[in-house]
């Protein structure tokens, strides 16, 4: 019988003991940098001359690992391979599977600082925030193994005199997952066994700045005793590999973590039948954010100020959960702004690879250029208070940035920047507040800080997006505590992580049997 499940406990780097720990990994993986990584199809290694060079953002000229690069060839090999695959794998015991995963998380749970260490040297991310992220992974394994046996059991249903009804749930078929960089370890895991798990085959793209932790995690699932062909590593330029493999007639179904307009080109690219296509495929869609942060005038002043900064600026504001508005209601506008200012003048920026910084540098040189254009974006629209600057001659970093006055309509408070800039907008009063953080194309995550359990009310009934939290930041949820994915132009609200995430990968089938 397997445990109950309870969340992955986070690392404490204040601990000596767990700092030395990491600091061990890093050297160690340092001494790995730099290799050559195959793609996997069928468990069989392919070189290609073609390479993705994925390289450590606090310091450019650091190469993590070079990675061979998938073709419309390799795409349809990968796919005819993940097909045949799924002939046999569909009749496979969910039971079998779920241990693959119970065994994969202990795998990654013994290597946890190695894995820590990859995530750091390949995203720039600090230490906290690798941890979270392996530790989410960890999480997605033991989670949606314990959810495959649940599911397993069937859904009820009645007989009447002389039938015998059966109601079971069936895989769909080949899917191909495409995940994003940013949380490179989580999403990729836990989008690539979700439909595994559930008995599909799988073809997985990570993103081109993140393919080495996603090389390292499918040895994970080797050595846990995946079959050859069930999940294949294809790495690849989107525009191909991605499109090729979308349009496909025998993908079944696609699982999409990343930006809205990636998401949406895709949304319309799978829904076309092409020819041969026997089914509708399935899309899964989870996408970008512009999320608020609403404080009200009856508050804890200081629980809003951290919560403004932690959500703004953890993994330096790249999570789609980032909470890159704040909606703050007049009577309190100046004491929260200004206490938020002498936060972020104590956050300290670098080198995450050689030390535990707060924030480390955004992803490459284009996340770089964006970020810096809204910079001029946001001096248009409203008032610098601090931040602003960067610089990318080492690595790509940019100063922690917080912007004031901006109008509710503005493109620094309705476009999803996806770097370490916060802008503050003044509301007359809750419902005000709240009709502001509604008025964006998103809908993921949003906060409320109040003390007014009527406003609070108001909000869990009115304020429209996915994850709302109510007195703590709008980032970060926990695998089987706070099921994630968002509403409107934020995707198709999956909920990753929820007791019915699963069920995006299998169908039911009603069996009637006359006695
Ligand atoms: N809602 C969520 O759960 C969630 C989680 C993480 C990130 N995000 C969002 O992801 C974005 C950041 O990630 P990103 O920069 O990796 O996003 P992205 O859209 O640029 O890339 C995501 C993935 O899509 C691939 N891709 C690009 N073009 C493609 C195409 N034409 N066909 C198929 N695949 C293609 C990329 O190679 C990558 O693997 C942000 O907008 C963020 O909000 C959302
Ligand atoms: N699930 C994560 C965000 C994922 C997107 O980047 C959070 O809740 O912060």
């Amino acid at each position: 019988m397997v445990q109950p499940y309870r969340h992955e406990p986070f690392t404490d780097f204040e601990v000596e003991e767990d700092a030395k720990e990491l600091e061990a990994a890093l050297h160690q993986v340092e001494q790995e940098l730099g290799q050559d990584y195959p793609l996997i199809i069928g468990g069989e290694r392919i070189y290609t001359d073609d390479k993705i060079t994925s390289i450590n953002p606090n310091n450019k000229s650091e190469v993590v690992g070079t990675v061979s690069k998938a073709n419309k060839e390799l795409a349809e090999k990968a796919m005819k391979t993940a097909d045949e695959t799924f002939e046999w794998w569909r009749k496979s015991t969910p039971e079998m599977r779920a241990d693959i995963l119970f065994r994969a998380a202990a795998i990654v749970r013994r290597r946890k600082h190695e894995f820590n260490a990859w995530a750091i040297k390949e995203s720039g991310k600090a230490w906290k925030e690798a941890d979270g992220d392996v530790a989410e992974g960890i999480d997605f394994l033991e989670y949606y193994g314990r959810q495959m046996l649940e599911i397993a059991k069937g859904g009820e249903v009645n007989s009447r005199h002389n039938e015998n009804n059966r109601f079971s749930y069936i895989p769909l078929g080949v899917g191909l997952v495409i995940s994003p960089w940013n949380l490179l370890f989580a999403i990729m895991c836990g989008t690539a066994v979700s439909p595994m798990v559930t008995g599909n085959t799988v073809l997985l793209k990570p993103a081109s700045n993140s393919p080495v932790i996603a090389y390292k995690f499918m040895e994970v699932m080797e050595e846990a005793g995946m079959p050859a062909g069930v999940i294949n590593y294809i790495p690849g330029s989107g525009s191909e590999v991605g499109d090729y493999l979308v349009e496909h007639p025998n993908t079944r179904f696609v699982s999409f973590t990343g930006s809205r307009d990636v998401g949406v080109n895709i949304y319309e690219k799978a829904a076309k039948i092409q020819e041969g296509q026997k089914w509708l495929k399935r899309v899964i869609a989870e996408m970008g954010g512009k999320d608020t942060i609403v404080v009200d005038d009856e508050a804890d002043l200081e629980l809003a100020s951290q919560a403004i900064v932690q959500s703004a600026f953890d993994f330096s504001g790249q999570k789609c959960s980032s909470g890159s508005r704040a909606v703050v209601h007049q009577d309190v506008y100046d004491e929260v702004l200004e206490r938020v200012v002498e936060i972020t003048k104590g956050l300290d920026i670098g080198d995450t690879s050689k030390k535990n910084y707060y924030m480390g540098a955004v992803i490459d040189q284009n996340a770089y250029d964006k970020i810096m254009s809204y910079m001029d974006v946001g001096k248009e629209e409203g008032r610098l208070m601090i931040g602003g600057d960067g610089d990318d001659t080492n690595g790509y970093y940019i100063n922690p940035t917080v912007f004031a006055d901006l109008a509710p309509d503005s493109r620094m408070q309705q476009e999803e920047i996806f770097g370490p800039v916060v802008g503050f907008t003044k509301a007359k009063n809750f419902d005000e507040a709240i009709d502001i953080a509604n008025n964006t194309d998103y809908g993921l995550t949003g906060a409320v800080i109040s003390n007014n359990r009527n406003h609070l009310e108001i909000a869990r009934e009115d304020f429209h997006v996915g994850n709302l939290y109510f007195n703590r930041g709008c980032t970060a949820a926990i695998v089987g505590y706070h099921p994630f994915g968002g509403f409107d132009m934020s995707g198709t609200d999956s909920k990753a992580g929820g007791p019915d995430y699963l069920y995006n990968f299998i169908q039911g089938k009603t069996v009637s049997e006359m006695l």
